[in-house]
């Protein structure tokens, strides 16, 4: 049954496992109180620079060597890019995408089975805008969050609309991520990809993203300013566009046009730190849309939990003063999760 007053809204969206695509469906003409968003939080069209763009870079040829400059040039001075030739087969992608549309497009009843109440395991949850217990406001987006352990849990656990495709995109996606990781590593003079891998991508988490058309979208955010806590973030996002990255030390917004086929980069939290703040893990929000459902796709490659990081022994080879601490990665995830999206400022938690 629909909600009648607005504090039920929350009721029906996030302990009933509606999701703000419930919501969405009621057809409401005004935003529910709960997800208008502050003035400073909202997305300000005056602050978006329309002539300037994230690099995209072709990773058709991988013997140039023009390649891995350009991508250790992009974490350098975006820690945003954009790939395309980048060998994961477009049927992939799409098979994906529609697959996030058939999670979703579930009921409620279903969906809520994997809630972090409901879930089978810790490492499958359903849920809406990003930790709604600890939020001010809370943000227009569901999603499914996946981690990866063995193809036998995913097997067993994963819901059964979407893990074959979420399994194969993070399957055809692995040799193109171990390769950037490597082309970054090489720029760092840490070449010894084989001892590295474990701590730069020993563990997976894919998410679903789904964002309802929004009554409102001028008041709200589909997901707030935040920095991803990964070492590198591989993001498939459909064609509606809504994806805005921080210029990096300036107060102005670029939006990432959705290119067909192409994947987006950013450089996470883990390498930020790994790398001395070589490599830059930059701010990025979502918009709220009003005509247009969209679903987006991320894979954090990670550390695994039971990680330390801190910055590489072969960045502070030549004396460097190493600018972050030595920090289990799990408490620092956990750190991520325990507030509400509040752009930098999760990486004071590794600070000196
Ligand atoms: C959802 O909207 C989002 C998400 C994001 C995500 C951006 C990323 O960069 S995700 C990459 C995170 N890295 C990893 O998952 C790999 C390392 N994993 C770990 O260290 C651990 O598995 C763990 C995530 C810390 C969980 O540890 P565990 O011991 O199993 O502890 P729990 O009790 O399950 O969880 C602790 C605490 O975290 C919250 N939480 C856990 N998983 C999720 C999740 N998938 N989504 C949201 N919140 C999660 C949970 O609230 C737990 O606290 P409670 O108080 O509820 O118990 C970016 C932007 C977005 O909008
Ligand atoms: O939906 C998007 O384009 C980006 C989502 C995002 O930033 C995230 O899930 O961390
Ligand atoms: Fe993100």
């Amino acid at each position: 049954m629909a909600p009648s007053f607005s504090d039920d809204y929350t009721h029906f969206a996030v302990k009933k496992g509606h999701g703000v695509k419930g919501i969405s469906e009621l057809g409401l003409k005004a935003l529910p109180k709960q997800y208008i968003q502050p003035l400073e939080e909202r997305i300000d069209m005056t602050k978006v620079l329309d002539k300037e763009s994230i690099p995209v870079i072709d990773m058709s040829n991988l013997d140039d060597p023009n390649v891995a400059d350009q991508i250790a040039n992009a974490a350098e001075k975006w820690g945003f890019f954009q790939i395309v030739n980048h060998g994961v087969p477009i049927e992939v992608l799409e098979d994906v995408k529609e697959a996030t549309r058939s999670f979703f497009q579930l009921p409620a009843d279903e969906k809520i089975k994997f809630s972090q109440e409901n879930s089978p395991t810790k490492h499958v949850r359903f849920g809406t805008s990003f930790i709604p217990k600890a939020e001010k406001a809370l943000e227009w987006k569901d999603y499914l969050s996946l981690f990866y352990v063995s193809d036998e849990e995913s097997s067993t656990f994963w819901p059964a609309a979407c893990k074959n495709e979420a399994i194969e995109f993070m399957k055809k996606s692995e040799f193109v991520i171990k390769w950037l990781l490597q082309a970054l590593m090489q720029k760092l003079n840490a070449e010894n990809m084989d001892s590295k891998a474990p701590l730069l991508m020993g563990s997976k988490r894919i998410n679903l993203n789904y964002y309802p058309i929004c009554p409102n979208p001028e008041l709200t955010v589909g997901v707030g300013r935040h920095s991803d806590v990964s070492t590198l973030t591989f993001l498939l996002q459909d064609n509606i566009g809504g994806l805005y990255v921080r210029k990096m030390e300036t107060d102005a917004w670029i939006h990432v046009p959705p290119i067909s086929g192409s994947i987006v980069i950013n450089v996470g939290d883990a390498l930020q730190i790994m790398s001395n703040g070589k490599y830059k893990s930059v701010e990025h929000r979502v918009a709220a849309n009003g005509s247009n459902n969209r679903v987006s796709v991320p894979i954090f490659v990670n550390p695994r939990p039971e990680d330390i990081i801190g910055p590489l022994p072969e960045v502070l080879r030549n004396g460097e003063k190493a600018m972050y601490k030595q920090v289990l990665y799990s408490d620092y995830v956990k750190h991520f999760f325990r507030k509400g999206h509040d752009g930098k400022e999760t990486i004071d938690f590794a600070k000196i």
